[in-house]
């Protein structure tokens, strides 16, 4: 059986045209599925976290519909991993289905889902926020400025609009030069694998499990999608022009050649502050002084991604 999570908000209302046109089409009514609307934040993970307990039922994947935060809560509501999860993106974002290769219009994604085999496997990664619960994200974790600008752009009253033409774009870069104006850079010690280093005057720290980032932008071009390694991206002491030059080139993937800008690998992430540091997870933000990174080692499968034909 298939079940259907359905967030009706997401998109501004996209979801819920898109399940709808889901369901008068033949594919939909020749599969054996259930479905329900997302009433609330954090409604998906409650729905999720009672699916995956119920032993009646045997579930062949559970299809979310919705935006990247739809995917985050149901993610996190999962408990048995066995359970393959589906993603037709219906946000304003969607950069989960950009990451994981999702592509079509929503009935071709909903036949690669059904005609899936196994599908193929993402591995989350991990974070603990001061000495809350572990969480899973499904994209990627900042800290510093690129949160500060996601929750700038996330409040701006003009975001509707801009998400309504497609520009979300245009509502983020409204949100970087206002943040730039008045950012601190922040004191920051990382501890990398057991290392520990003081990073002085750093503007942001991005961890990701694919490479994109804020409705398409490439923020660490070279993320694979893999188990326990997991990249992290610096960007160190900078001038505030230097930084709007960067943020331009992230859209091409190029700002990784900025000489502030320092990659690494790693397995194991503490950051700690001494003042609240902004953060941002799967586009959701908060702020906190310590966190922990990791990344799952078991494999979670997805069903859905773009087969590509034989010489296409
Ligand atoms: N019925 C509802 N009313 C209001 N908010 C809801 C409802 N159901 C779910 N939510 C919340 O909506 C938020 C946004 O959802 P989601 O991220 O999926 O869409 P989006 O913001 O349009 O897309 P994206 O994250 O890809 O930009 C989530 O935090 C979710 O908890």
């Amino acid at each position: 059986m298939y079940i259907f999570i359905v967030n009706p908000e997401a998109g501004k209302g996209r979801s819920r045209r898109i399940f709808s046109r889901i369901k008068k089409h033949t594919l939909y009514q020749e599969i054996e599925s259930s479905y329900y609307y997302t009433k609330y934040v954090g409604h998906a993970e409650e729905i999720a976290q009672r699916i995956t307990k119920r032993e009646d039922i045997v579930v062949t994947s559970i299809i979310v519909i919705g935006g990247d935060g739809t995917m985050h809560e149901v993610m996190n509501g999962i408990k048995n991993r066995n359970i393959p999860v589906s993603f037709i993106p219906g946000g304003s974002g969607n950069d989960f289905a950009r990451g994981s290769a999702i592509k079509g219009n929503a009935l071709e994604i909903l036949q690669q889902i059904i005609n899936a085999q196994n599908g193929h496997p993402y591995w989350l990664g991990n974070f603990k926020i001061d000495n809350r619960k572990k969480r899973f994200f499904i994209n990627s974790l900042g800290f510093g400025f690129d949160a500060q600008v996601a929750r700038m752009a996330s409040k701006s009253k003009l975001k509707g609009f801009f998400d309504r033409f497609h520009i979300g774009t245009v509502n983020y870069i409204i949100a970087l030069l206002k943040v730039l104006l008045t950012f601190k850079p922040i004191d920051l010690e990382l501890e990398v694998n057991g290392k520990k280093r003081t990073i002085t005057k750093c503007w942001m720290v991005t961890i990701a499990n694919h490479p994109y980032y804020g409705g398409g932008m490439k923020i660490i071009p070279g993320a694979k999608i893999q188990p326990a390694v997991f990249p992290v991206l610096v960007l160190h002491s900078i001038s505030k022009w230097k930084v709007l030059a960067l943020f331009l080139s992230v859209f091409n993937g190029k700002h990784i050649n900025f000489k502030e800008i320092e990659l690494m690998n790693a397995t194991h992430l503490k950051i700690i502050s001494n003042e609240q540091l902004y953060y941002q997870v799967d586009g959701q933000t908060g702020t906190c002084q310590t966190s922990e990174i990791s990344k799952q080692s078991d494999e979670i499968r997805i069903f859905g991604k773009a087969v590509r034909k034989a010489g296409a």
